[in-house]
């Protein structure tokens, strides 16, 4: 890679942790020089040697400031500094906060009864921050607890500075994103030609026939326009963030006691102003028990969870509670005190746990032989999923609204305090590509990129039960159908998709005949007599017999050179000998008009036949490649170009490789009609036997339906012309050529990263179609709606 092109890579890298170029630049230019421009060592671990170069360089620029605030004893506000914060350094921050005039400083020519403002930081402030609970500096002292249904951190909820979030080694192919070959004709019903000119570009045609349609973008409802999703920091299943730092598959949520305060009391400023009421003011009214009473009144476990925040107050601890929809519950109780001082030692666990049951027996006089405090810690867990997930409509939504309550969206102050998220408008936490985290921060470098990354804040009253979904299959939207995990991500906004069933298998609605049973394939629709690999064997046969003799299929599993050239000039030019009509066909039928328009033709395809159990072969005979089913990984993402939502390659794919299958509902055309009030996200017509027979019945005209039921194909998008998927009709079980399956494969070397997209054959010129098409964006030089009105068209699309 050219040097500026590493440059470039390098703040990409950085950019994604949140990091600005002005930041970066110089610290990479030290670097450079220290390793003598030796970028492996500057790349190496997902440039972890320039992350810790920038934090190093951080803490010193806040140790100078420090130094400087200290000399002219001005307020120094970590939030103006303009640079990323270390997480602990707020948490710490955060605890510190209230203790006015007595707080520790290094302001060593203060006076204890100075009035002049203190500064928020500690004089440890630049200490190597210590990573676990019972290295806890002596002044900030954090116990956290947790039950999960899942592994739990054994580090406190509060976390010191992550390693770098890493960034996917296959972002780095995102360069060749917009690559693209534009070398080939348009098709239609005009000769192919190699150049097309702006005029003929007008002209470029549409597949002939077939008949379905696409909704209107901006009233798909494969979009939440109207949602506005919470700050969803998503950590990858398989892309660990850090050898050490716990992952956590569907964000979290998070309560401060404050917030739990703010609807019975004035505490409510205490989140606005982005400082605890009882630390401001430790004496405050308002700050007692009763402050945390926004939980359900009848709880008993409700009782536990003041009676800790009483302890706080002793002590002003901050307690903090963190969940997530999958049932974890973390409990983090952080004190600043003056027990801090030179003798300072942590104390394990254990003697902690001992203690405090003493304690707990001395003062209240619990004499339950089953006593424990971790018991209690658990307990405070299980008492916050039941009222979460249990509880009447009333309490839950208390619960609920009691999280936004603590306006961390809003308030970054608080938020950063405790290390976690950013100013809503300005960041944004989402998975990466490669499912790695990535936070947004506004330009002041009010970020967090790190320690939060377990931890999310989600007002989850906003969200309903399909968007958690969307939370929980992060990893894999097909829930664990398909072999490879298809991941979901939005870069761009906050939006979900809507939901679906994901499906890896065409499913019948109701009426459509498809018949798969064992004794209707007949002799010369299977190979009895072959074993092993059909590819390998010397004579052909039987299934590939019905394919003129030749399997499509390479021995490596992609499509034969020729065939896929055959079947891309058929589909980009569709020459009149390329289209069948029917004579009463079944889409026109279908619209119950009252005059019918002739049948426009259906495309003759080349159809694949593949081998299938009834064949004597191996389940991974190379003739068996669609139905094995995806074997790429693949990723839902927000397009940037309005598209909505798309789908997109995590790796490099070779030519003529197999993507996925169309999958979706299989309706009668009639059927698909009486649904025509719902609007579709691809329809497709199961046409290619058409013109072929007679006229078909009813229930043998078929389309696929995947707005309800559907897999991973239902969010490509349309490309006119030179897309880089073609769909090829195969045949897996059935000898019924009215039915077979949809599956696309690659026109052409595909990079990593690169949307996936097919020409649905759209015609926008066929207003007559009673459902809406969209309008066009699909950037290519042949798009066949470019320069039109914003009106809507019609579209059909067959396969
Ligand atoms: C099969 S869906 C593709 C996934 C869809 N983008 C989504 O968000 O669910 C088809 C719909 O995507 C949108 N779409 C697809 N290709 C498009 C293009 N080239 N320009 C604009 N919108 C497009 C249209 O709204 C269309 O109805």
């Amino acid at each position: 890679m050219a040097p500026n092109a590493k440059v470039a890579q390098a703040y990409r890298a950085m950019r994604e942790l949140g990091i600005i170029e002005k930041t970066v630049k110089p610290v990479l230019k030290k670097l450079l020089k220290l390793y003598e421009k030796n970028w492996e060592l500057i790349e190496a671990e997902n440039y972890r040697a320039l992350v810790d170069a920038i934090f190093e360089e951080e803490d010193a620029k806040v140790s100078d400031k420090k130094k400087c605030n200290n000399a002219v004893e001005e307020e120094f506000d970590e939030d103006d500094s303009g640079q990323l914060q270390r997480p602990l350094k707020r948490i710490r921050l955060r605890g510190q906060e209230g203790q006015g005039s007595s707080y520790p400083s290094d302001c060593g020519t203060r006076s204890d009864g100075d009035l002049v403002k203190k500064p928020k930081e500690e004089p440890e402030e630049v200490l190597p921050s210590p990573p676990l609970l019972q290295q806890a500096s002596p002044g900030n002292h954090a116990a956290t607890t947790n039950i999960n249904k899942q592994p739990v951190s054994p580090r406190p909820l509060l976390l010191e500075r992550s390693e770098p979030v890493q960034p996917s080694p296959t972002r780095r192919s995102e360069s060749n994103l917009l690559s693209s070959q534009r070398h080939l004709g348009y098709k239609g019903k005009e000769p192919m030609s190699s150049h097309v000119t702006s005029h003929e570009k007008e002209r470029v045609p549409v597949r002939a026939s077939n008949a379905f349609c696409i909704r209107d973008p901006a009233s798909e409802p494969g979009i939440l326009h109207k949602k506005i999703v919470p700050d969803a920091l998503i950590v990858p299943k398989e892309e660990p963030l850090t050898d050490e730092i716990p992952q956590y598959e569907v964000p979290i949520a998070v309560i401060h006691p404050d917030s739990l305060g703010q609807e019975d009391s004035a505490v409510g400023n205490i989140v606005s102003n982005g400082k605890s009421d009882r630390q401001e003011s430790p004496a405050s009214p308002q700050v007692d028990e009763n402050t945390c009473d926004v939980l359900p009144p009848l709880s008993s476990e409700r009782k536990t969870i003041s009676e800790l925040a009483t302890f706080a107050d002793e002590f002003s601890p901050c307690l903090e509670i963190a969940s997530s929809p999958m049932g974890e519950v973390k409990i983090s109780l952080s004190c600043n005190s003056a027990l801090g001082g030179p003798n300072f030692h942590v104390p394990t666990l254990d003697e902690l746990r001992e203690s405090m049951e003493k304690k707990c027996l001395r003062s209240y006089k619990i004499i339950d032989p089953n006593f424990s405090v971790m018991k209690l810690m658990q307990d405070m867990c299980e008492c916050f999923l039941e009222l979460a997930t249990n509880s009447s409509n009333e309490s839950q939504e208390r619960l609920l609204n009691a999280m936004p309550a603590l306006d961390l969206m809003k308030k970054s102050t608080e938020m950063n305090g405790l290390g976690m998220g950013c100013n809503k408008d300005s960041s944004m936490p989402s998975r990466t590509s490669s499912g790695s985290v990535n936070v947004y921060c506004s330009e002041n470098g009010d970020v967090n990129n790190g320690d939060g990354k377990g931890l999310v804040v989600i007002p989850q009253n906003q969200l309903s039960a399909d968007e958690l979904r969307w939370i929980y299959n992060v990893n894999d939207i097909s829930k664990g159908e398909e072999r490879v995990g298809i991941s979901w991500v939005n870069e761009i906004n906050k939006d979900y998709p809507l939901n679906f069933h994901y499906i890896s298998q065409n499913l019948v609605f109701q009426n459509a005949r498809v018949n798969i049973s064992l004794s209707r394939v007949g002799e010369g629709s299977y190979c009895p007599t072959c074993f092993d690999n059909c590819l390998s064997s010397p004579t052909s046969c039987s299934c590939a017999s019905q394919a003129d003799g030749v399997f499509a299929y390479t021995l490596e599993g992609t499509i034969k050179k020729e065939f896929l050239e055959q079947c891309i000039a058929i589909t980009r030019d569709p020459q009149q000998q390329y289209l069948l009509s029917c004579r009463d066909c079944p889409l026109e039928r279908s619209k119950k008009d009252s005059i019918l328009e002739p049948c426009k033709g259906h495309l003759k395809r080349k159809i694949i036949k593949e081998c299938w159990s009834k064949c004597g072969c191996h389940k991974q005979c190379g003739n068996r490649v669609v139905q094995r089913g995806i074997n790429y990984k693949l990723q839902v993402f927000l397009t940037s170009d309005g598209k909505g939502w798309g789908l997109r390659t995590l790796d490099k794919l070779p030519k003529g490789a197999f993507v996925c299958e169309f999958v979706g509902e299989v309706l009668t055309v009639s059927e698909f009609y009486s649904r025509k009030t719902v609007k579709h996200t691809c329809p497709v017509l199961l046409d290619a036997y058409w013109g072929l027979k007679g006229a078909l019945e009813d229930e043998e005209a078929l389309c696929l339906d995947a707005t309800f039921y559907g897999n991973a194909a239902r969010f490509i998008n349309h490309r006119c012309l030179d897309a880089n998927l073609i769909e090829i009709p195969v045949e897996v079980e059935t000898p019924e050529h009215h039915y077979y399956h949809l599956a696309f494969f690659t026109t052409r070397e595909i990079d990593a990263m690169e949307e996936l997209t097919w020409d649905y054959g759209i015609d926008f010129d066929d207003d007559d179609h009673p459902v809406k098409a969209f309008r066009c964006k699909c950037g290519s030089k042949f798009c066949r709606n470019m320069k039109r009105s914003t009106r809507s068209k019609s579209t059909m699309i067959s396969g």
